[in-house]
């Protein structure tokens, strides 16, 4: 039986997780969660999965369901519930599905404990990659990807040697706003950019798919779980999310991973690797009833994020640190209508050209320019 502790329960991801483990019961238990303010589903999954640790955000959400369920179950909160949450004993594998750098300092935890990381959040991964990854290595510990793309590419890999590698090719469908022209971007509404075409998932990288910073951090996400420069990470426009992406070798021989787009198969061989257990009463792929699938070249001049986040990662040092916070804050303003979708990109490029680069920076620098970069976006 693995035992599973997850951060990030109520959301997109999280919730299919919550649907793996359930529909996996005699393989997969879940023993402690975590998530932020959402107590009302969290008291479902809690009476449904009677894990043994749970963290929430607030003192006073903790205080309300420890008196409901009793002290069979310890009740947590803020970033220290996360942190124990992340690292509780009983667990051997956590589930990272906890949006933005918050998660940085849990998964360092889980990590420091040896668990094995099923890792969704790529932010963690793109404000701190090399800590992370360095970690990982010291405590020999798997980091295992959840997101689409580097999960095919994972599967596509399947062990091979990094030498045979000649690029990765990750696909992007282009967005909420794949059709329009940047002209046509100028008037478009939070509600449109939330539309994403093919997946349903959590607000913020649904606005950075429409961005196309979604592509940008899983290029710098890729850097650091394949070990690959960024000259041999390139990204493809696929509008259909059918190939989650693909692997040139050096013999010219290409390997995609296809399916359709449906985030339970990539979180759930992530729980299963290197076993494959079986979802015959799913949708399968019908590639005749597909007919065609499209793919066009990348335009960095129509997508500015995507340049920032190949300049940030290529600059390193916390440059993509700074891409990230600035983002994050940028995009939850932009949701609260502070931001057009265009101010995103100049707020964004604007904390890059002002930031002085700090190289092979510490945990201590990340979290302050973290800090630094936060205030600033907030305001300007
Ligand atoms: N959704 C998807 O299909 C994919 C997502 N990812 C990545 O996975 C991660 C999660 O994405 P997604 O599931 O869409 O996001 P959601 O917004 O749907 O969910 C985020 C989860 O994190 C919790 N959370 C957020 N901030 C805090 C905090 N400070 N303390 C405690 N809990 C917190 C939320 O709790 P609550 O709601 O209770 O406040 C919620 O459970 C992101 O890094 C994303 O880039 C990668 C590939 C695909
Ligand atoms: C499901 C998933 O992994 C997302 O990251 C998805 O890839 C978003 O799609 P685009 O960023 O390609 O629009
Ligand atoms: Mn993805």
């Amino acid at each position: 039986m693995k035992k599973i502790s997850l951060l990030g329960s109520t959301g997109s991801i999280g919730t299919q997780t919550l649907d793996v483990i359930a529909a996996n019961n005699e393989s997969f238990t879940l023993v402690a969660l975590a998530c932020g303010t959402n107590i009302e589903l969290a008291r479902k999954q809690i009476a449904a999965f009677q894990p043994k640790l749970v963290s929430v955000a607030t003192p006073e959400d903790a205080k309300i369901l420890a008196g409901e369920f009793g002290p069979e179950i310890e009740f947590l909160h803020g970033g220290e519930g996360l942190v124990e949450v992340a690292r509780y004993s009983e667990a051997d594998t956590t589930v990272t599905a906890i949006t933005g750098s918050v998660g940085l300092l849990p998964t360092l935890a889980a990590i420091e404990a040896k668990k094995t990381i099923a890792i969704a959040n790529k932010e963690t991964l793109v404000t701190a990659g090399h800590i992370v990854v360095e970690a990982a290595k010291k405590n020999r510990v798997a980091l295992i990807p959840v997101d689409s793309e580097h999960s095919a590419i994972f599967q596509a890999l399947n062990g091979e040697s990094h030498r045979a590698i000649e690029r990765l090719i990750i696909t992007a469908s282009g967005g909420s706003f794949r059709d329009r022209s940047r002209d046509e971007l100028k008037h478009v509404t939070v509600e449109q950019a939330l539309s994403h075409p093919n997946w349903s998932m959590g607000a913020k990288i649904t606005i950075d798919s429409a961005t196309m910073m979604n592509k940008g951090l899983e290029v710098i996400e890729a850097k650091w779980l394949f070990g690959l420069d960024y000259d041999k990470i390139d990204v493809l426009i696929h509008k259909e999310s059918i190939i989650h992406s693909m692997v040139e070798f050096v013999d010219r021989s290409v390997i995609a991973q296809l399916g359709t787009p449906d985030m339970r198969v990539p979180i759930q061989y992530a729980l299963t690797y290197p076993e494959r257990f079986s979802r015959l009463d799913e949708e399968r792929l019908d590639l005749a009833a597909i007919g065609k699938l499209h793919f066009s070249e990348m335009d960095m001049s129509r997508y500015r994020c995507m340049k920032f986040a190949y300049d940030a990662g290529r600059a390193g040092g916390t440059m993509p640190t700074v891409l990230n916070a600035a983002n994050e804050v940028a995009v939850a303003r932009f949701l609260k209508g502070e931001l057009t979708f265009l101010e995103i990109e100049d707020v964004i490029e604007r904390a890059l050209q002002a930031h002085t680069i700090q190289s092979n920076p510490t945990l201590e620098q990340i979290q302050a320019v973290d800090q630094e970069i936060r205030q600033q976006v907030s305001v300007s």
